[in-house]
């Protein structure tokens, strides 16, 4: 990435500004992708001539591509704006001499629902123990969210294999968004990912009949049998603890590969059980044409929104339109092909459709640089401990041989 592009503020184009674009930082030099056309990238006027994805020094050019050319809009985190800025030092440290975005006082959706956070906010972003709040926050939050939808099911006011799917379609979202309430903390992503791994645990001890929970049983099984629990429910928590410990909040793979799972396949199944009678796909009588629109839609729609979410409040790089049309639309398309292909019986929807997600949004989407130092962050973080045992262990070892001899 080059620095001084990346310390450079841009004003976003009319049109990016009205699709609810922030304005944002220049971003990391990065190669076109090739779900960009020229031709859909060409809306905003930008002068440009290679195929990369530059930043430009133009304040007034905005977010947006030419001729195969693009910037990415950066934004600098700004997630639970003035809370956030109080409490703790920034997601990132600036590039050295760059200008620090100023919380914008104009009347810009995010700033406004940010100025509106209650006072309980600001505390919990000062706590020292805010990533506990939060994750218990969200541990209780995910009981009482199942419990819910059991007592629907159980008292008619839903049928019970959409009361399954609206929780399958519902808490992967509802957990990534609790996602921006942690901290900076590097171990902040490990503890967030405690919150699927309990569920993991417990899907785990009712699924064996360790434990019994009639209640979690029928929520979240087809057939009330749980030993359904240890199949899709029990690989849908190991995608969430995937993505949350790979991706986290910097890297908008993960993010796109819950929407796929959650908001496609979630949505395929109720559209495709109630519209798909008439439209089989032609290669898997199981589905349906209707389901799989739905999917593509859903998938598409959840992962727009959460992308546009994370990025407006500054986690990584904003993607212009353009990028974000091309590239999502052709991963929730390859997401929905895998999802109809009649291929359940040796890998589960909600494996296949995140790997496959995930994958094509690290190779079609440019990635953001801090997605990369958060990786590698996140990596040295896991290692130099264990190496630093290591050393300790060797070198005790080392201490009592020559102290033996
Ligand atoms: N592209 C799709 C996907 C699903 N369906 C409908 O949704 C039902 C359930 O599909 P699927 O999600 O594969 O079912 P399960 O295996 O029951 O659910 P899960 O993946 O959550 O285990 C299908 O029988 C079909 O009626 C559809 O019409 N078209
Ligand atoms: C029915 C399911 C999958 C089948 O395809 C989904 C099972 C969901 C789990 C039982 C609960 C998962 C909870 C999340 C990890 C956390 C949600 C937290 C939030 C605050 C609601």
């Amino acid at each position: 990435m080059a620095p001084a592009a990346a310390a450079t503020l841009v004003t976003p184009t009319h049109s990016v500004a009205a699709a609810g674009w922030r304005m944002a930082r220049r971003g990391p030099a990065l190669p076109a992708p090739a779900c960009v056309s020229p031709a859909a990238a060409s809306h905003v006027p930008q002068s440009a001539s290679a195929s990369t994805y530059v930043a430009t020094t133009s304040s007034a050019g905005g977010v947006g591509c030419a001729a195969g050319k693009c910037r990415l809009a950066h934004a600098t985190p700004l997630a639970l704006g003035r809370t956030l800025s109080q409490a703790q030092p920034p997601l990132r440290s600036p590039q050295p001499g760059a200008p620090r975005r100023r919380p914008s006082t104009t009347a810009s959706p995010t700033a406004t629902t940010v100025g509106a956070l209650p006072e309980f906010v600001d505390a919990l972003a000062a706590s020292p123990y805010r990533d506990y709040y939060v994750l218990t926050g969200a541990a209780i939050g995910a009981v009482v969210w199942v419990k819910l939808f059991d007592y629907l099911a159980a008292n008619g006011t839903l049928e019970q294999k959409l009361s399954r799917k609206l929780v399958h379609t519902t808490t992967g979202p509802i957990f990534v968004v609790t996602w921006a309430l942690f901290s900076a903390n590097p171990m902040a992503r490990v503890l967030a990912a405690v919150v699927p791994m309990l569920n993991f645990m417990r899907l785990f001890a009712v699924g064996t009949g360790l434990l019994s929970d009639p209640g979690l049983v029928n929520s979240v099984s087809r057939s009330g049998d749980r030993t359904e629990l240890l199949k899709g429910p029990l690989f849908y928590v190991v995608t969430l603890v995937a993505a949350t410990v790979l991706c986290w909040r910097d890297n908008p793979a993960g993010l796109i590969a819950v929407s796929m799972m959650c908001g496609g396949d979630g949505l395929a199944d109720i559209v495709g059980r109630r519209l798909g009678r008439g439209n089989p796909l032609p290669y898997n009588t199981q589905k349906s044409v209707a389901g799989s629109v739905a999917m593509l839609v859903g998938g598409y729609g959840m992962a727009y929104g959460l992308i546009s979410l994370f990025c407006g409040l500054g986690f990584f790089t904003c993607y212009p339109p353009a990028t974000l049309f091309g590239c999502l639309g052709a991963i929730a398309a390859a997401a929905t092909v895998v999802e109809s292909l009649p291929i359940n019986k040796w890998v589960d929807d909600n494996v296949s459709v995140p790997v496959v997600a995930a994958a094509l949004s690290l190779v079609l989407l440019p990635q953001p640089v801090e997605a990369a130092a958060g990786v590698v962050a996140s990596a040295a973080a896991a290692v130099v401990p264990v190496a630093a045992a290591g050393v300790a262990v060797a070198a005790a070892a080392a201490g009592s041989i020559s102290l033996s001899m």
